[in-house]
C-alpha cells in the first residue's frame, strides 16, 4: 500500500498543502495567500479566522488534486510562522482580537519596561531570547491589557492562548487539543527551554495567567485527530517552520546549518545537546527532534528578507512578479553604491533595534530602478552575512557549506552574490519546500513511514551549488558600505 503524508505549512504570507509521498516526492502542492492588516506604522495583524479557513481550504483542494485515498494518509504535520499570537475563548473558539505577528512592533515599550525591570538576563538566561517585541509573551500582555475583560476572564480560565500551530491544531481536532511543541514554545519568551516547563517568574512579571497556555509536547507525537472529508488522520508532527526547515534540511547533528530565505531570513545550526549562548547576538532556541531527544540550535534572526521583494512588488510597484527581480538586478553591472536597509521593522539580530527603520542610501543622479532592486536583493545576502558572521563567532565552526531553502532561494542572482559575499559555498536542494518536508518527517517519523533520522538522512539531494567567486578587494568594499549604511538606519524613530 501507498503511504502519503501531508504538511500544513502556515506562513506569514500564505498558508500550504504538500502532500509527500514515502519517498519525499511531492504529490501536490496548494497555496492561498491571505490578508494583512497594517493598522498603524510598525503594527501587523492576521485574521485568525482566515489563517484556519485559508489552511483548510488548501488542505481540502490538495487531497482533492492529489487523486489519493485518505486512508493510505499516515499522518498530518503542522508548521507555522512562529511567535504570531492569538487569544480566543475556550467555549467559543471565537478570538478575542486579531493575531498580532511576529512582526509586530507594538510592544515595544513593554519590553523596555522589563529591561528597566532589570529582566534581560534571566530572560536570555531562561528562555535564550534576548528581550524583542518580536516574541509572543509581550503580545499576550497587550492582548490581556487592551481588550475589554480579557485578563480577568483569562484568569477564569475562559481564554487560550496559542501560537499558530495551537490555534490550527485546536481547530483541526474541533476544541480537543490545546497543545504546542518545543520548537514553539521556545519562541514565546516564556518558556524555560533547560527544564522545558513554562516560567513562573516572567508569566508573573508579564500578568499572564497559567491556565491559558496550551500544554507542551515534543515534535513528533500523536496530538489529536483531524477530520478531512469524514475520515480521521492523526496530526502526529509539529514545528515552528524554522526549526521544521533545519529538520527537512536532515541537520541532525551538531554544527550543520541552514538558511531560510522566506518572509524574513532564518539561519539555524544544530548544537546538538549542548545549549550554546550567544555572545553576538543570536538566539539559543528548541530544535525539532523525534521524542525522546532535545538538541537546541543557535539562530539569527533577520526581519525582512523575501519581504523586501514584495515590497517592491506591492508598494513600488518596480516589478510584476518577485521573480522578475533576478531579471532586473543583472540589468545594471553593480549596485551603483545604492544601498537599502530594510529594517522596515525594526533590525533583528545581530543588531536587535526595535527602532532602525529602511533606508535607501547612496543615491546620485544616475540611480535607477533597477539598483534599487539589485541593492534589495543584495541587502538580503548581506543581512545573512552579518548572523553568518556572528555564528561563526559564537560557535568556532566556519561554515564549509550553508545549505538554503524557502521561496527567495529560487533566486539564482540572490544566491550567488549570498556566496560571494560571505565567502562561503551555498546549496540548493532539489526539494526546497523543507519547511513542510519537516512537519512530514516528523509526523511520518511518529506513525511509522520511516525508521529514524538516519534514513531520511539519505534523501537531501543537490539541485545548485553557488561557489564564490567575488575577489576579496570587492568583498570588502561592498561590506564596509553595509555597515555605514546600517549604521545611518539604526535607531531612527523616536522611542
Ligand atoms: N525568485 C524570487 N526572487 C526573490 N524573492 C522571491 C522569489 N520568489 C519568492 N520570493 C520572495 O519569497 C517570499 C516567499 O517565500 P516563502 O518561503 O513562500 O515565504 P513565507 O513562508 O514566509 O510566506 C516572498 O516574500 C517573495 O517576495
Ligand atoms: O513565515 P516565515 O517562513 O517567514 O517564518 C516566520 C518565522 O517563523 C518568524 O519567526
Amino acid at each position: 500500500m501507498k503511504r502519503y503524508i501531508i504538511a500544513l505549512d502556515q506562513g506569514t504570507t500564505s498558508s500550504r498543502c504538500i502532500i509527500f509521498d514515502q519517498d519525499c516526492n511531492i504529490i501536490c502542492v496548494k497555496q492561498r495567500e491571505f490578508t494583512q492588516y497594517f493598522p498603524q506604522d510598525g503594527w501587523v495583524e492576521h485574521d485568525p479566522v482566515e489563517i484556519v479557513s485559508s489552511q483548510l481550504g488548501v488542505l481540502e483542494e490538495a487531497v482533492d488534486t492529489a487523486g489519493i485515498f485518505l486512508d493510505e494518509v499516515t499522518g498530518i504535520g503542522i508548521t507555522n510562522q512562529r511567535e504570531t499570537t492569538i487569544v480566543w475563548e475556550k467555549a467559543t473558539g471565537k478570538p478575542v482580537y486579531n493575531a498580532i505577528v511576529w512582526q509586530c512592533r507594538r510592544t515595544a515599550a513593554i519590553c523596555e519596561q522589563l529591561k528597566r525591570d532589570g529582566m534581560a538576563d534571566y530572560i536570555m538566561e531562561t528562555t535564550g531570547l534576548v528581550i524583542d517585541a518580536y516574541f509572543s509573551a509581550t503580545k499576550i500582555k497587550w492582548i490581556l491589557d487592551h481588550v475589554d475583560g480579557a485578563r480577568e476572564r483569562a484568569e477564569k480560565g475562559e481564554l487560550l492562548f496559542g501560537t499558530v500551530d495551537t490555534w490550527l491544531l485546536w481547530n483541526l481536532t474541533k476544541g480537543k487539543a490545546h497543545v504546542t511543541d518545543y520548537t514553539n514554545a521556545s519562541r514565546t519568551m516564556m518558556f524555560n527551554i533547560r527544564s522545558l516547563k513554562w516560567d513562573e517568574t516572567i508569566l508573573k512579571a508579564l500578568g499572564i495567567p497559567r491556565q491559558m497556555l496550551p500544554e507542551v509536547k515534543s515534535s513528533s507525537e500523536l496530538y489529536g485527530y483531524a477530520e478531512v472529508y469524514g475520515k480521521k488522520i492523526p496530526v502526529a508532527g509539529i514545528a515552528g517552520d524554522q526549526q521544521s526547515a533545519l529538520f527537512g534540511q536532515a541537520c541532525f547533528g551538531a554544527g550543520q546549518a541552514k538558511n531560510t530565505y522566506g518572509t524574513g531570513c532564518f539561519m539555524l545550526m544544530n548544537t546538538g545537546e549542548k545549549l550554546c549562548r550567544s555572545k553576538n547576538g543570536l538566539l539559543t532556541t528548541i530544535a525539532a527532534t523525534p521524542k525522546g531527544t532535545v538538541h537546541y540550535a543557535i539562530e539569527g534572526s533577520v526581519f525582512m528578507g523575501g519581504a523586501v521583494i514584495q515590497w517592491l512588488r506591492d508598494e513600488m510597484r518596480f516589478i510584476q512578479a518577485s521573480a522578475d527581480s533576478e531579471y532586473f538586478a543583472q540589468k545594471v553591472p553593480d549596485n551603483g553604491g545604492v544601498y537599502l536597509v530594510p529594517a522596515f521593522t525594526g533590525l533583528g539580530a545581530p543588531y536587535w533595534d526595535m527602532y532602525a527603520r529602511g533606508t535607501i542610501i547612496g543615491l546620485t543622479r544616475g540611480a535607477t530602478a533597477e539598483h534599487i532592486i539589485r541593492a534589495a536583493l543584495e541587502s538580503i545576502a548581506y543581512q545573512t552575512k552579518d548572523v553568518l558572521d556572528a555564528m561563526q563567532a559564537d560557535t568556532k565552526i566556519k561554515l564549509g557549506r550553508l545549505k538554503v531553502d524557502g521561496g527567495a532561494s529560487a533566486n539564482n542572482f540572490l544566491m550567488q552574490f549570498q556566496a560571494d559575499i560571505t565567502e562561503t559555498p551555498v546549496m540548493r536542494p532539489r526539494v526546497r519546500e523543507t519547511t513542510a518536508l519537516g512537519a512530514a518527517y516528523l509526523a511520518g517519523l511518529a506513525t511509522g513511514v520511516w525508521e529514524d533520522t538516519e534514513e531520511i538522512s539519505g534523501k537531501w539531494t543537490l539541485d545548485k551549488r553557488f561557489d564564490p567567486a567575488m575577489p576579496a578587494e570587492k568583498r570588502e568594499r561592498l561590506t564596509k558600505h553595509w555597515y555605514k549604511a546600517v549604521s545611518r538606519a539604526k535607531d531612527w524613530q523616536d522611542t
